[in-house]
């Protein structure tokens, strides 16, 4: 893989990867990396390619060209160690919330007792919340509680990644915002290295350590990466009066209403992909004296 060696290697390394359907290059070259313990979330107008990102990274999908290297290990298909929280639960409906957690869990750890895989499905479900409902199948659950289950059987399973795939898109506001505070505790109590891909901007300046912004495709790119500087913890319901936070939504928001139309299928002179400029909006100027 070319560019592989100069490279300095994060924990997660998307290098040099493109992929294309007959008479379609859906995005081309890309590179980013993912440090153990980051929040990284893709930005980016529908069809640009972020499902497609995400699957390459969960090992669903190959790239025609680059790779991704995971702990230093390129990926080959998928596997437990990067655990996918899909926009909808899927959760296999004839268990119970419970059994869904034993089951991924039983996979992961195949040698562990019935007593032990259950007590790790207990300590999961009830970090979400959701001790009491355990025994509950998930025609019994709510939108935001079936969610919930796929949070706890993403995360019980210790994942080297988490990939989110719009995990809230489909639930109302006030569910979202709830789970939205609680993935950023969880996430941050685990140390966990999370990818999420999502559409709502305030959803990636609460939970991303870097945001990615990604013009339109076809021959999408990777524009610029956005480092989010706001203070954390961040919550939802006081993400607004965070200093700075204006000029990083405004930045965002730009982005996608203008420049990832005008910027696709662009590479300005000089384009270097393996490194997009990187930008922090949030930081407020120095003052003119201290410049
Ligand atoms: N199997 C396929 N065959 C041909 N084209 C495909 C296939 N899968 C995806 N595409 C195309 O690849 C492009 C990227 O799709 P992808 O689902 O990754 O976009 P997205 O940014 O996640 O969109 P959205 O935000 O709407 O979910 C789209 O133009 C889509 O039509």
């Amino acid at each position: 893989m070319a560019g592989l060696s100069a490279m300095q290697h994060p924990y997660v390394s998307v290098e040099g990867v493109t992929r294309a359907y007959p008479g379609h290059v859906v995005f081309r070259d890309l590179w980013f990396g993912v440090n153990r313990g980051e929040f990284v979330c893709l930005v980016g107008h529908s069809g640009c390619g972020k499902t497609t990102v995400l699957n390459i990274l969960a090992g669903l999908d190959a790239p025609d060209a680059g790779g991704v290297i995971v702990d230093g290990q390129e990926i080959r298909g998928p596997s437990l160690d990067r655990a996918v929280i899909f926009q909808g639960h899927a959760l296999m409906p004839w268990m119970t919330a419970e059994q869904n957690v034993v089951f991924a869990l039983s996979c992961r750890h195949p040698r562990w007792g019935k007593a032990r895989l259950r007590d790790a499905a207990r300590e999961a479900l009830d970090k979400v919340g959701l001790g009491q409902a355990a025994d509950r199948r998930p025609a019994m659950l709510s939108g935001g509680m079936k969610q919930r289950v796929g949070i706890a059987r993403a995360l019980a399973l210790d994942p080297k990644m988490l990939l989110m795939d719009e995990p809230f898109s489909a639930l109302d506001a006030l569910t979202r915002s709830a789970l939205q505070d609680e993935v950023a505790r969880l996430v941050a109590e685990a140390n966990q290295t999370a990818f999420m891909i999502t559409h709502d901007v305030d959803e990636a300046i609460l939970l991303a350590d870097r945001i990615l912004l990604m013009t339109n495709g076809p021959d999408a790119r990777i524009a610029e990466t956005v480092v989010n500087t706001l203070a954390k913890p961040r919550n939802r319901a006081t993400l607004h009066k965070l200093p700075g936070y204006h000029a990083l939504r405004d930045h965002i928001l730009e982005f996608l209403l203008t420049r990832s139309r005008t910027l696709a299928g662009t590479r300005p002179p000089g384009w270097d992909p393996t490194s997009p400029p990187e930008v922090r909006p949030a930081e407020a100027p120095l003052p003119v004296a201290a410049q």
